[in-house]
């Protein structure tokens, strides 16, 4: 990975675009006295607001605004930071940037890439990387819960999580490497220390964190609800009815829907990508052959499915064919698509009650008067294994679920060590160290350089 004494020395600027107030920030190891001169006129006081006026290199003021210095370490991103607010339009921010990038070019002052204070402040140890990748999963939420659990995980809720399993690891690992220095003493070590039962305890502890990172990847992810079924048994309406908005169109024609409509709703702040796609029949049309083929491939990359039914056609021969042709297609043999699978039989309201007996998982509800849509969001909430209040959550990503998956099986396999009479303990102290390892991708500590530029190259510009 990058030193952290080896990162670009080269200062940079940016800022966003339209909004009240606009942002131009600096950051630099080098002294930013000559850029405040300049473009301030003086050299002001760290850390306290400054009302001044702006000047070009004419000495003529672009802006009046307020100017910030923060002298390093004391910043966002631990160098000499600069900034300088104005109003904000497009056109006064770019003429503010570019002068200081013409002031600043003598100390190489360019323009940020996404991320990059972000990641500057990773580098000067202001923030992990799970905090660092927080500020972005704050800028992006989608959700009132997921904004929330970035702000606890931004900070550090989650890291501290992560360093106290840390610290136990170390813990043990001190233990056992004692013990293979100190051979003649092997059983007292382990067995004085209860190496055994710190081993068991620590592995349920990771269980409880890697529980509550999956909840926080799901707020943060969300996931894909796909609905399907016949033409006409009411997936738009339904889309429409759960997002509160008439986003497809809805009409009695069977093959209304010819391509995917998306819409992201949330349910107790889970966010739930709902696309609804062509009605599944034999189609004669190729556009709607082509549409009907897209209706598969989402179905294929869906979280979960809701089959959607029509209440007042079971029975009909056409109709009742046209499901089992589908469930064939859909369910297959194998369980875990099964399990995908939510079975939902709408227009209740026009049926007579359960004209044939439906799957004891089976919902009915109907899309035009919204019964039973309670159910549907409390069954798509559990399909998403969503079990937790979103207070306690803090925000994470996949990939720290698998680093934490990692975390966890290389110390089941050092338990697996410790457990067979002749304890070949130089294999226990491997595991221990992968475990170590793992779990230090989250926070950053034994981080790869492809995986920090990944991870920051997601930034919006200026952060
Ligand atoms: N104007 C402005 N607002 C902003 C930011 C910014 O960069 N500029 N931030 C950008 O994301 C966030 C705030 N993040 C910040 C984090 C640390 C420091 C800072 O000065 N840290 C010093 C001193 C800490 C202290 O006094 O307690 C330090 O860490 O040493 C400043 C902003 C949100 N609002
Ligand atoms: N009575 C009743 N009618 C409904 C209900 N939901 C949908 N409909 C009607 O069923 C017809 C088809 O609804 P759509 O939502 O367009 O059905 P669809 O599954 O999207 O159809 P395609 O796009 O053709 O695949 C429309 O006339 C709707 O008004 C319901 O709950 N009750
Ligand atoms: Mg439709």
């Amino acid at each position: 990975m990058l030193s952290r004494h080896e990162d670009p020395i080269a200062a940079i600027a940016t800022a966003p675009g339209r909004g009240a107030v606009g942002i131009v920030r600096v950051s630099a190891r080098q002294d930013l006295g000559p850029l405040m001169a300049a473009v301030c006129g003086r050299v002001l006081q760290p850390r306290h607001a400054t009302y001044l006026p702006l000047r070009d290199a004419d000495g003529q003021p672009i802006d009046h605004g307020l100017a910030l210095y923060f002298p390093a370490p004391h910043s966002y991103t631990g160098e000499h930071v600069l900034e300088l607010q104005a109003h904000g339009g497009p056109v006064v921010l770019q003429l503010l940037l570019a002068r200081c990038l013409a002031v600043g070019e003598g100390i190489g002052l360019r323009l940020a890439e996404p991320g990059e204070f972000t990641q500057r402040a990773f580098l000067n140890d202001k923030l992990d990387l799970a905090q660092a990748e927080a500020v972005s999963d704050l800028i992006d939420a989608s959700t009132e819960a997921a904004a929330r659990s970035a702000s606890r995980s931004l900070s550090g809720a989650f890291s501290h999580e992560i360093d106290t399993l840390r610290d136990r690891i170390v813990h043990l690992r001190m233990l056992v490497e004692a013990t293979l220095d100190f051979p003649e003493e092997e059983i007292d070590f382990l067995e004085k220390a209860d190496a055994r039962g710190q081993l068991e305890r620590l592995i349920s502890a990771v269980d409880e964190v890697l529980d509550r990172a999956k909840q926080g990847a799901l707020l943060r992810e969300g996931i894909r609800v796909v609905l399907a079924g016949q033409p006409n048994v009411g997936k738009s309406s339904l889309l429409n009815a759960l997002a509160g908005a008439e986003l497809a169109i809805v009409t009695p024609i069977p093959g209304t829907t010819r391509d995917k409509v998306q819409q992201t709703i949330q349910i107790e702040g889970v966010p739930l990508h709902v696309i609804d796609t062509a009605g599944l029949r034999e189609a004669t049309d190729e556009v709607e052959r082509i549409g009907i083929s897209r209706s598969w491939s989402e179905i294929e990359q869906a979280d979960a499915v809701i089959f959607l039914h029509d209440l007042t056609r079971l029975g009909q021969p056409d109709y009742d064919a046209g499901d089992a042709e589908i469930a064939q297609r859909l369910l297959g043999a194998d369980p875990r698509q099964q399990a995908r699978v939510l079975h939902v039989y709408n227009k209740a309201d026009a049926a007579a009650p359960a004209p044939a007996p439906l799957a004891a998982d089976a919902l009915q509800l109907s899309a035009a008067t919204g019964a039973g849509l309670g159910g549907l969001r409390q069954a798509l909430l559990q399909r998403a294994g969503w079990h937790a209040s979103p207070e306690g959550v803090f925000i994470a990503r996949t990939r720290h679920v698998q680093a934490l998956r990692r975390t966890r099986e290389h110390l089941l396999l050092a338990q697996a060590q410790g457990q067979s009479a002749d304890a070949a303990l130089d294999l226990l102290a491997e595991e221990l160290r992968l475990a170590h390892n793992a779990l230090g991708e989250i926070t950053g500590a034994f981080s790869a350089d492809d995986l920090l530029g990944e991870i920051f190259s997601r930034f919006c510009i200026g952060k």
